[in-house]
């Protein structure tokens, strides 16, 4: 073996595959150091400490983002949240949902799984372990990892959920309730998703997404399309960290899909949005969800809603664990600005896209920032 492929961690040598397995694994076997590999550049770090802190924790700036009553969204308040909606997509590409109205079981038992499945030995864990970003059920780790040049502190577990029939039998079999708690929780979040895209085309003067006549064709289309879309529940999982402001648990990032709804860990902060030239650190509100603006809703809205960079930061004392729900058109869809939204005031601004040719890209080229969706402007 070449030098290369062995690094000194206090006097542990650990081989370049090692990281492969993760960063659990390796923290598993013992670590007083951040491995070389997982060094960001100083620009990129963190800078935990450095800025002045207006709310607390850390010394980062804590950002409160709109809150949304899902509740409200459905009685008779529903325009003037559609307004708060339509802002808060437009100026943070982000905000928090409260009164969602999933039960906080249905959540607790998705929490609870997850972190038990994290907690399993490694030799359970590798058997979902790929390197096929295709991979409907995958356990892997960084961001790319077959791309990343620098890995970051993440280790994950995706599982596709649509459609459930076809999916379900691959997800892991251990811990033995993960499928039904899984499955559970990923169709109370696809019919919240539906909800509020309802809201989202609405408060773009798209009324109705579920039509009361099957002549309104178009409007069925995009019905069935949102239906039929991609989901991907992804677990993540970011390991207590010895240096952690030399490192990330994810990179700056801004999501491919439609919308995604995120439950943060209710106890460790880590997630930080971009916002006004900062980067603000998102305090978690219990029982909510942050939903964000991903990509192919930003080109949906001809850029009227923006998908917004983010990361991740890990921390000393304990392990984070978060749940995204990611939903997206299908991957033979064609993504275009809503023709409603264009005219000679407002020109279009995107070029037609689709899932696939995002997974192509990203499988060739590498995720980084909003580099995808910078090659689908028009200039
Ligand atoms: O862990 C988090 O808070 C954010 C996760 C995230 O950005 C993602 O899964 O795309
Ligand atoms: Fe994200």
């Amino acid at each position: 073996m070449g030098l290369a492929a062995v690094e000194s961690n206090n006097g542990h040598e650990v081989e370049e595959s090692t990281y492969q397995r993760g960063v659990k694994h390796l923290c598993e076997g013992g670590i007083e150091r951040v491995p070389r590999k997982y060094v960001f550049p100083v620009s990129e770090r963190p800078h935990l400490g450095t800025e002045r802190s207006d709310v607390c924790c850390g010394g980062n700036w804590n950002l409160k983002l709109p809150v949304i009553d899902f509740a409200q969204l459905q009685g008779s308040n529903r325009s003037q949240v559609l307004e708060h909606l339509a802002d808060a997509c437009e100026e943070y590409g982000f905000f928090q949902l409260v009164n969602h109205g999933i039960p906080s079981q249905v959540i607790e038992e998705l929490r609870s799984v997850g972190r038990r499945f994290f907690e399993l030995p490694y030799e359970e864990r590798c058997k979902y372990m790929n390197l096929d970003m295709r991979s409907p059920v995958r356990c892997g780790t960084s961001f790319n990892q077959n791309k990343d040049q620098i890995l970051c502190w993440r280790d994950f577990l995706k599982l596709s959920c649509h459609s459930l029939p076809q999916h379900l039998p691959s997800w892991p079999s251990n811990p033995s309730d993960l499928r039904e708690v899984a499955a559970n929780y990923s169709l109370k979040t696809k019919f919240l998703y539906l909800k509020l895209m309802e809201a989202i085309l609405e408060s773009l003067g798209v009324k109705e997404i579920a039509p009361k006549s099957m002549e309104d064709q178009e409007n069925d289309w995009m019905a069935k399309d949102l239906e039929n879309g991609s989901q991907i529940v992804m677990v993540n999982c970011y390991p207590a960290c010895p240096e952690p402001d030399l490192t990330l648990g994810m990179p700056p990032h801004s999501d491919y899909g439609m919308l995604t709804l995120l439950l943060q860990d209710e106890s460790v902060q880590g997630l930080q949005i971009h916002h006004g030239g900062r980067w603000l650190t998102v305090e978690p509100i219990s029982n909510s969800f942050v939903v964000n603006v991903g990509d192919h809703l930003e080109i949906f809205s001809n850029g009227r809603f923006k998908s917004v960079l983010h990361r991740v930061l890990v921390n000393s004392s304990s392990t984070r664990i978060s749940f995204a729900s990611l939903h997206s058109l299908s991957l033979d869809s064609t993504v275009r600005p809503l023709p409603k939204l264009i005219d000679e005031a407002n020109p279009r601004r995107y070029k037609d896209t689709d899932f696939a040719s995002f997974l192509n890209y990203i499988s060739s080229v590498g995720h980084k920032g909003k580099n995808f969706l910078d090659t689908r402007k028009l200039t």
